[in-house]
């Protein structure tokens, strides 16, 4: 049985300050057990989330790493210092990276390895455009996001990796995918990882469907087979609808 993850990505929203006044009323909340709950945070407001919600069963994760672990690459920040913080997750490859950061599959592959040899769990964003889409290539480029992200990984760290199909489309525009159409990416995204490992761990693997998610459709990708969670920009910003969001996917 998978444990469904429901993770809150700021993107750059949110001081120090206001991230504390969110835990605050994240803790007064009555969540769930049955699921997880992960807020991922700019730098700067990861350690008094971390103070904040050590011992709640809340995690707090990361949006971006660089994959060495210290080194002349100004203005980065490495496994070890994420995890010298109390941070336990860090989204990778975010289309928002991918776009406007020069991100590619082969440094997201690197980051998703430096992240899991440095005990974080990558959340790994995968997904097309609406070009891509519309030219019918959805499943080949996810097919080829998926494969290379999860290059060289054994089979227990990929088990311990959770993957975001993100259509880039459905991001940020209040236009979600269809609950039926993601969960035909997300299966397929199982099956690309039981043809690069096994069933046994395709079976395993946590697989999150994000772009415009909200309390009013939550459900509806929750309750498919293959979507074991939710990548939540927007509608996490709010703690009222990320506590809702979170107690409707159990
Ligand atoms: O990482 C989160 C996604 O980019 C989704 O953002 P959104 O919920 O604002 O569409």
């Amino acid at each position: 049985m998978r444990k469904p993850v429901i993770a809150g990505n700021w993107k750059m929203h949110k001081t120090a300050e206001e991230a504390v006044s969110f835990a605050a009323e994240l803790k007064q909340a009555d969540l769930p057990g049955e699921v997880e709950a992960v807020i991922c945070a700019p730098f700067l407001a990861l350690p008094a989330l971390v103070e904040e919600l050590t011992g709640t069963g809340i995690g707090v994760g990361a949006q971006n790493v660089h994959f060495e672990q210290q080194g002349a690459f100004t203005g980065e920040v490495s496994v070890p210092m994420l995890k010298a913080a109390g941070v336990t997750y860090v989204i990778i490859g975010h289309s928002e990276r991918r776009a406007y950061f020069a991100e590619t599959d082969e440094t997201v592959n690197k980051k998703v390895k430096a992240a899991l040899n440095g005990g974080l769990i990558p959340i790994v964003c995968v997904g097309e455009t609406l070009e891509e889409r519309e030219n019918d290539q959805t499943k080949e480029v996810v097919r080829k996001q998926v494969k290379a992200a999860s290059a060289g990984l054994s089979s227990d760290e990929m088990k311990k990796t959770i993957i975001a199909y993100e259509p880039v489309w459905a991001i940020g525009t209040g236009k979600a995918s269809t609950a039926e159409d993601a969960e035909e990416v997300c299966s397929f995204i199982r099956k690309t990882v039981a043809d690069q490992f096994d069933q046994q761990v395709a079976n395993e693997v946590r697989i999150q469907y994000g772009g415009s998610v909200k309390p009013e459709n939550i459900d509806s990708f929750i309750k498919q087979p293959n979507i074991d969670g939710a990548l939540v920009g927007g509608a996490s910003l709010n703690a009222g609808s990320f506590i809702q969001l979170v107690q409707a996917a159990k």
